[in-house]
């Protein structure tokens, strides 16, 4: 067989695939629209289901024999069960804008393409327009493998009756995108300020010269300096096409691995996944032991902690509220005496969700 026969021989099993490909997720469409309406005949609008695709997304990861790697496999059924969820309910999800922010990003990673992003300007309209019901979830950072904690985040959920109820992780790699074509012409960097942070080391050796100036986000100083000559942005590869910008370098980034961790916040948190976490707000007695009486109750029902934040209260001077991050779902046996426990050893104790661990 001639190598043009063989190509042709395999292209033809190409269109073949393509086409069972093409039943088979329109198959798994009609599936989603009679689950769709069984929930609703059952008067359930509790369409999107965070934990069922967590446990979904979980299993091709196992099953998946290559050649195609584990986040390209994942990917892509992320983008069908995104397709297949819009034809129950069209999602709305809030993000921190303008477009081409990291927020969008990960709103974008977490729920697919499927979804309608909608940008808002700052981390409390956020919470504000979910709890209205305006949008079905929203998208907020919460830390920062580099620069530790977004502060706005933590504090918004100290008075917000909402839950989380998801999480996801990007890599972020920061690009300088200016008018300009050469750095000698840039006198002034915009961004938003952990990302001139996470630049740091990059911008003392190549832009020393340049002034700092620090705004709401990353595509908002994109927005701006298109606008303006002399300048350049830390943004996003996603803003430099958004808002017409040349790439005067590329991964900028101090730390290679950096990555930043958000939140999806909505009206309710996600049932058992089978692979959970929980996080809290706690508040220890004021007094000798009170952290330490704070996190025996973690220690005494074997549960590990992922994380702890101190923030101060706002209620008095040298007060501290603490987000912790437990593994294990609020309904977990361990979980539930270990909160209970923890009421009566703490002043305060909020669940602020139980969700399905990152899976993308
Ligand atoms: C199909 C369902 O609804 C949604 C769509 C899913 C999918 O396409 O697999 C999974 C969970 C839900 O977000 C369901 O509840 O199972």
């Amino acid at each position: 067989m001639s190598q043009e026969q063989e190509l042709a021989q395999i292209r033809d099993r190409i269109d073949a695939i393509d086409h069972q490909l093409m039943d088979l997720i329109t198959e798994r469409a009609v599936c989603a629209r009679k689950i769709a309406k069984i929930k609703i005949a059952a008067g359930d609008w509790q369409f999107y289901r965070p934990e069922r695709e967590a446990q979904i997304l979980r299993r091709i990861k196992a099953e998946n024999p290559g050649p195609l790697g584990d986040e390209e496999m994942t990917r892509l059924f992320r983008e069908i069960m995104s397709a297949c969820l819009a034809l129950e309910q069209p999602l709305t999800v809030a993000y921190l804008g303008p477009a081409g922010t990291f927020t969008q990003t990960a709103a974008l990673k977490h729920f697919g393409r499927s979804v309608k992003t909608v940008p808002l300007g700052t981390i409390p309209e956020i919470f504000r327009e979910v709890e209205a019901g305006s949008v079905h979830y929203g998208v907020v950072p919460v830390e920062n493998s580099t620069e530790g904690v977004v502060s706005h985040t933590l504090d918004s959920f100290v008075a917000s009756p909402l839950f989380i109820c998801g999480e996801v992780c990007v890599r972020i790699h920061h690009f300088l995108l200016s008018r300009e074509t050469t750095l000698s012409a840039v006198n002034a960097v915009y961004s938003h300020q952990q990302s001139l942070a996470q630049c740091r080391g990059w911008l003392d050796r190549n832009l020393p010269q340049a002034e700092r100036i620090p705004v709401a986000s990353n595509a908002e100083a994109a927005r701006l300096v298109a606008e303006r000559p002399g300048t350049a942005a830390i943004a996003s590869e996603a803003a430099a096409e958004i808002y017409a910008l040349d790439i005067l370098a590329k991964r900028i980034e101090d730390e290679p691995d950096n990555t930043t961790r958000f939140l999806i916040i909505g009206r309710a948190d996600a049932p058992m996944s089978g692979d959970d976490k929980t996080s809290l707000l706690l508040a220890c007695r004021n007094e000798a032991g009170g952290l330490h009486a704070m996190l025996t109750p973690l220690v005494d029902h074997d549960i590990s902690m992922t994380r702890i934040e101190s923030r101060p209260s706002r209620r008095g001077v040298w007060d501290y509220v603490f987000f912790v991050d437990i593994m294990g779902h609020r309904e977990n046996p361990a979980v539930l005496a270990a909160l209970e426990h923890l009421k009566r050893e703490t002043l305060f104790v909020k669940v602020l969700g139980s969700y399905p661990e990152a899976v993308l």
